[in-house]
């Protein structure tokens, strides 16, 4: 990928921190990556606006290269350079106004969305309710840290999420929230399955046809928790929907370095094994019981109607 002429140096920090998930979590990303537009237009130097317009097209391209599953990541993007696309600016100033406007506006959102999907959700639970979750979801965690403020929930089943163990973050968060935390193996996730009421988990993207990519695993906790009748849930903010997939596009899975996997020792000391690191996986609609919004609870099935209320042509873009 071309890295566009004088980017700033924070904008390329920003990107590899996204790229090697020292920023990680669909939401998280996505604010990074508005705040790296709005850093790159401010950095921009000259009075030509079709070179500043190029300048951050080429920006753009640039951060929506970092990792390829959350869909939140080009939603962000496109939620910033539409405003710069639609102003029609007449002045270098005026575009690096509108990028730094378009970004705030987008991280206040974001993290208002988190809030009010906490609150949404903790309505889902009842008091005693004992919980299973996967990876470190902020739109998760903040359903149980509501809910456990509401008196609801106290016991939290933590899947540790090899290989990059976002569990134990999840672990951490959820404990400081006050709820009691059981740090548990990925394997164990059946066994643990019939103790559980409800399962909560967040999303990298949610599709057309209702089905939610997250963290690879979550399809496997949805097995368990459907044969067990337990409640399925996902938080999400609606920036996680993924338009392009009303016209049939599917959604990327990552394959991360298998080193993260078994470590670069093992890998070279048996090179006859192939070893893969798939990072997210799909679970369909029909295993899931409600995705909590911030525009209010929905059924997986009501995915096209909150895509096209929030994209409508732009989808096509
Ligand atoms: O936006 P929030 O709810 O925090 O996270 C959403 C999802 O993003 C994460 O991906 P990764 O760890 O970046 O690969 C997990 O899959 C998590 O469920």
């Amino acid at each position: 990928m071309q890295v566009p002429n004088d980017l700033p140096k924070e904008v390329l920090e920003i990107r590899e921190d996204i790229r090697t998930m020292r920023i990680r979590g669909a939401g998280r990303i996505a604010r990074a990556v508005a705040m790296a537009l709005s850093k790159a237009a401010a950095a921009f130097v000259g009075n030509d606006v079709d070179e500043f317009v190029k300048y951050m097209e080429e920006t753009a391209a640039f951060l929506r290269g970092a990792r390829p599953t959350a869909v939140s990541l080009p939603n962000a993007i496109s939620f910033v350079m539409r405003r710069l696309r639609e102003k029609g600016i007449a002045t270098v100033d005026e575009g690096k106004r509108t990028v730094e406007e378009a970004a705030k506006e987008f991280v206040e959102y974001s993290e208002r969305a988190v809030d009010e999907i906490g609150e949404l959700g903790a309505r889902r639970f009842r008091s005693g309710d004992v919980v299973m979750t996967h990876c470190h979801s902020s739109a998760a965690a903040a359903v149980l840290a509501a809910a456990r403020r509401a008196g609801k929930v106290d016991r939290v089943y933590v899947k540790e999420t090899r290989p990059r163990l976002q569990g134990l973050i999840a672990a951490r968060v959820l404990a400081d929230a006050g709820l009691d935390v059981i740090l548990i193996p990925d394997s164990a996730v059946r066994y643990f399955m019939k103790d559980v009421d409800r399962v909560i988990v967040g999303a990298d993207a949610v599709a057309a046809n209702g089905a939610v990519v997250n963290k690879v695993g979550t399809s496997v906790v949805a097995l368990a928790a459907k044969e067990a009748r337990v409640n399925f849930y996902v938080a999400a903010e609606t920036y996680k929907f993924s338009p392009k997939t009303l016209i049939g596009e599917l959604v990327p899975i990552e394959f991360r370095d298998p080193a993260e996997v078994v470590g670069r020792e093992w890998l070279q000391e048996h090179p006859n094994v192939e070893v893969l690191n798939p990072v997210f996986d799909v679970t369909p609609a029909e295993y899931i019981d409600a995705i909590i919004t911030e525009r209010g609870v929905i059924s997986p099935y009501a995915a096209p109607l909150i895509l096209l209320e929030e994209y409508g042509v732009h989808a096509w873009d």
